[in-house]
């Protein structure tokens, strides 16, 4: 497991980071807490039948095994998730000590499982998109029984923003366009897909749409501008 975390340092989502944030994070090797490295989107108690369902129907397909760290061939990454966005530049490895220690990813900040935004994402790097399987727990409602749209945006803004990660490093959210086509019932699986639609420079715009499981019914639709940036101009 280290040394799959050793390789990655240097890079974000495979692009190279500049030598001044990549010095801090090397000095932060040494302060390597496994704890800090558990990954939230791994199946917990609170999913639903169908959550796991489609988990180990992508899981399958995946390209890696995501308990052993095995080569498999298949179109899919599994990506991990963990409580800190900084966590992904560094591969899981822990250095809030460094950056707003008490700081969490907005989805990952409350630890009641079940309880607010469970999800998993997989890759297809061939195909330039993700999905995400996303199960809405109890404390993001906004319409009776359903869920707030704010809490929609925010997963929709998450996965798109992977998928620009992936394809062109470090970005921010430019400008998020949605429509709500139908409402989503709290407790609910629905399927968050995300592809590529072009990129024109620092331009990455991605599309997005959010389906019930059998892509029967769609609940939303989006269009998300990603602009790319240094990594540093964050830290000031
Ligand atoms: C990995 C773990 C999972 C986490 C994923 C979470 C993803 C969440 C991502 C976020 O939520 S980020 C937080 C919300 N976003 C921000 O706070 C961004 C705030 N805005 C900025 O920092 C700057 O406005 C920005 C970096 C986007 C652009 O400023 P710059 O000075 O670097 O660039 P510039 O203004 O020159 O724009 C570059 C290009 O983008 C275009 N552009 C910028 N903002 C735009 C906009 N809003 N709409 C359309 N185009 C826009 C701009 O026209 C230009 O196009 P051209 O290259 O063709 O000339």
């Amino acid at each position: 497991m280290l040394a799959h975390i050793a390789r990655r340092i240097g890079h974000f989502h495979g692009h190279q980071i500049s030598s001044a944030i990549l010095r801090r994070m090397r000095a932060s090797l040494k302060t390597i807490n496994p704890i800090s490295l558990q990954d939230f989107s791994q199946p917990n108690p609170s999913w639903s039948p169908e959550m796991r369902k489609f988990y180990d129907h992508y899981n399958a397909q995946c390209d890696t095994d995501t308990e052993t760290y095995e080569n498999k061939t298949g179109p899919w990454r599994k990506l991990p998730s963990y409580n800190r966005s900084i966590k992904h530049a560094t591969g899981g490895i822990y250095i809030s000590k460094l950056i707003q220690a008490k700081a969490r990813l907005f989805t990952r900040s409350v630890n009641e499982q079940g309880a607010t935004f469970e999800y998993v994402a997989f890759f297809n790097k061939e195909e330039k998109i993700c999905i995400c399987l996303f199960q809405p727990g109890h404390l993001l409602e906004g319409a009776p029984g359903h869920v707030h749209g704010g809490a929609i945006a925010t997963m929709i803004d998450t996965v798109t923003g992977t998928l620009a990660g992936y394809l062109s490093g470090p970005s921010v959210t430019a400008n998020l366009n949605i429509n709500y086509r139908s409402p989503v019932p709290l407790g609910s699986v629905v399927i968050i897909h995300c592809a590529l639609d072009r990129i024109e420079g620092r331009k990455t715009f991605i599309t997005c749409k959010v389906t019930s499981t059998d892509e029967s019914k769609v609940y939303t639709e989006a269009t998300v501008l990603f602009v790319s940036i240094k990594l540093g101009s964050l830290f000031g």
